[in-house]
């Protein structure tokens, strides 16, 4: 397996703040991976080391078999979290520059900026300076300069932040669309649903480590179903108090049917057949947790206050 990036043991502080830890890390070419994680858990400082824009106080990186990102800067395609357009340029000469540095020809360039304008619905910003566009115009523009020059590699820093439904969607069919061409990407993002409707595998980071680094498939079968939805032949039935069936720990009504939460560590198929056996049941399923349930659960390990919370 040919890896796009290796990291080993990396470590980095910013004054006495630990902010990555021991960082270990491989992605494979090819592979499209989301990093999740709390905000302050050290995302962006881990791909800021990734590209070389911070440096490791320990540790050591390979990103596209060099041992620098600077080696390979020209392959490399990124989307920083700082939406850094150069305000007062025009947009169609921003790009052009960006493509230029990353070594496409001039006169390739203004071809491939018309066509990327075109496919997200900006044809008609290419003059305009980039302070004149909206948040979300401008995060599109960013992401046309991080892929103009076809890299192999792509690190996007919560690419999905400030966009609206439509072009969170736009963004995500493009992402995948890079990822089918055979680029690796790699992203960060808080947008749990996001993560898991397009990364095909899933680290989390919390505190500076790793807490998670597995194919998201693996997650949802480590983190056992916790809830039973229930659809009961007749809609109108009470069901009475059905923390009275064993395994069964609490019960709400919902509009999508009944969902029974399942006391911790009790076998989801145990709950299942006793609820049967209580009642008339038209249809029941198992509740698969989100990767929203599992960071919240991950997170709140060492956050007993957010945990009453949420309970
Ligand atoms: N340049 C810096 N100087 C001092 N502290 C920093 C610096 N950059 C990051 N930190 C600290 O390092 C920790 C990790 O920050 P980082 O930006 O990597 O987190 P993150 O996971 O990307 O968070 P978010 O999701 O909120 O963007 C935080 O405590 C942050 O305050």
């Amino acid at each position: 397996m040919t890896l796009a990036i290796e990291l080993r043991g990396l470590n980095k502080s910013f004054g006495s703040k630990q902010a990555v830890r021991g960082l270990d890390l491989e992605v494979p070419q090819g592979a499209l991976y989301g990093i999740i994680g709390p905000n302050g858990a050290g995302k962006t400082t881990s791909l800021r080391m990734m590209l070389s824009i911070l440096f490791p106080d320990s540790g050591s990186i390979r990103v596209l078999g060099a041992d620098s990102a600077l080696k390979a800067k020209d392959r490399i395609g990124y989307l920083p979290e700082e939406r850094g357009v150069y305000r007062k340029m025009r947009v169609g000469d921003f790009l052009e520059h960006m493509a230029v540095l990353k070594g496409v020809p001039r006169n390739e360039a203004g071809k491939r900026i018309s066509d990327w304008l075109e496919r997200v619905g900006l044809a008609d910003v290419a003059k305009k300076k980039c302070e004149e566009l909206s948040k979300g115009m401008q995060q599109k523009v960013q992401f046309i300069a991080a892929v103009v020059h076809q890299p192999d590699l792509l690190i996007l820093d919560e690419p999905f932040s400030g966009l609206d439904p439509v072009n969170m969607r736009l963004l995500k069919s493009l992402i995948l669309e890079q990822h089918q061409r055979g680029v690796t990407v790699l992203f960060s993002t808080h947008v749990m649903p996001q993560a898991e409707q397009i990364c095909q595998h899933i680290i989390m980071i919390h505190q500076g480590q790793k807490v998670l680094d597995d194919p998201l498939e693996a997650i949802r079968r480590r983190y056992a179903p916790h809830a039973l939805l229930l659809h009961p032949i007749d809609d109108s039935a009470d069901g009475g108090d059905l923390t009275r069936i064993e395994g069964i720990r609490s019960s709400s009504k919902q509009e999508s049917g009944w969902r029974l939460e399942l006391e911790p560590g009790h076998a989801p198929a145990e709950a299942l057949r006793r609820v049967t056996q209580e009642i008339a049941t038209r249809r029941i399923e198992l509740l698969q947790p989100t990767l929203e349930d599992v960071f919240i659960s991950l997170a709140i390990k060492d956050a007993p206050a957010a945990q009453e919370v949420i309970a």
